[in-house]
């Protein structure tokens, strides 16, 4: 579809932009949260993390290297929507297989460009992330203010189990350790990241009873990134507390690691605007050196409930110095906030992958 339509955006606050439709028409709301990656927009797209929220890319042109499947992180766009300065409708790549445009329309996806994401971002800093609502069908400011008021707030919002497997399933088999993995809306990088490694993989509906996965046998047990509030899922703390009781050694990223930090009793917070980027500098504390990563995250361990007893902030961002990563106290396991499979960003942190088979292949495993 090349004919151009008019769209809004409208934010609970009041403020209200016009710019014009991409992708599907229609009308979307969720939490309006920003994405500084340079590239990487089709795996932003489909990390099933962003579930419930319109993704702004603050990089201005975004589509000139066109749509392909190999660049996705699920099987279909998880966002809200999308917002952006320019968009690209003749793509130059020789991977790509479809303009950004046709794809969106192919799988639904409503977004709207021609915004002034530099504002809207400089807005949002300020005043903190809130929800909002994009459209081609009403252009209503008032109606529209409106029904962003009406979208969920994120804070106490339960989302992993809208995009967890239905039924557990393989993902590879190697001659390595066996890896359970807790899918609360895996990125597929990840589980590439243990398969390229000889392990195998297999993954678990969200609400399994960890008595399930033991049956399976596993050597060590993930838990995955995925979408929403951690504190909204009291079953799936539970189930890592169980865990921690297996002995067996354990592994989070991002909402894997706020469960496994509520597990010992840590507490979470929602932050102000989240960090979500490919260039977040983090501090290794073990080693002292920095890593580049990539992150998405809305909510965030409290370091001031981080004692000595249940781990040790192994892990910070230099920017802000909040906890990135914890190495636990009582039992064999580590966990990041941030991403190390990256996609989209840099490979420096990829080396927690062999750490975890390291760990693993140690034995250091507490009796059950
Ligand atoms: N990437 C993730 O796993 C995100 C975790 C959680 N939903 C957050 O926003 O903090």
């Amino acid at each position: 579809m090349t004919e151009t339509a008019p769209a809004k955006i409208a934010l609970e606050d009041g403020l209200v932009l016009t710019g014009t439709a991409v992708g599907a028409r229609g009308e979307t709301g969720g939490e309006l949260c920003f994405n500084t990656s340079m590239s990487g927009y089709q795996e932003i797209l489909t990390d099933p993390s962003y579930v419930g929220q319109l993704m702004m890319m603050t990089y201005p042109h975004i589509g000139n290297y066109g749509a392909f499947e190999d660049a996705t992180e699920s099987d279909t766009p998880k966002v809200a929507g999308l917002v952006v300065r320019e968009f690209c409708h003749s793509p130059s790549n020789h991977r790509s297989e479809e303009t950004l445009a046709a794809w969106m329309e192919r799988h639904g996806l409503v977004g709207i460009s021609g915004i002034d994401t530099r504002q809207l971002v400089r807005h949002i800093r300020e005043k903190g992330v809130m929800n909002a609502v994009v459209s081609s069908e009403d252009l209503d400011d008032d109606s529209l203010i409106a029904k962003a008021k009406n979208v969920p707030s994120m804070a106490g919002l339960e989302l992993a189990s809208r995009v967890s497997v239905a039924e557990a399933e393989d993902f590879s088999e190697g001659d390595g350790p066996r890896i359970a993995v807790y899918d609360y809306g895996v990125k597929r990088n990840i589980l590439r990241s243990f398969a390229t490694r000889g392990a195998s993989v297999r993954l678990f509906p969200h609400d399994t009873p960890l008595a399930t996965v033991q049956a399976w046998n596993p050597d060590g047990i993930f838990f995955s990134n995925g979408p929403g509030d951690p504190r909204a899922m009291p079953d799936a703390v539970a189930t890592v507390k169980e865990a921690i009781a297996s002995g067996l050694p354990l592994f989070g990223i991002c909402l894997g690691h706020q469960l496994m930090a509520l597990a010992e009793g840590i507490e979470v917070f929602k932050m102000k605007v989240g960090h979500r980027g490919a260039n977040q500098p983090v501090l290794n504390a073990e080693t002292g050196k920095v890593e580049i990563t990539t992150q998405n995250h809305g909510f965030a361990v409290d370091p001031e409930s981080v004692t000595p007893e249940a781990a040790a902030v192994h892990h910070r961002n230099l920017n802000d110095g909040s906890v990135e990563g914890l190495r636990f106290a009582r039992f064999p396991g580590f966990s990041v906030q941030y991403h190390p499979e990256a996609c989209p960003g840099p490979h420096d942190s990829h080396y927690l992958f062999d750490e975890f088979l390291s760990l693993i292949a140690s034995g250091e495993n507490a009796p059950a």
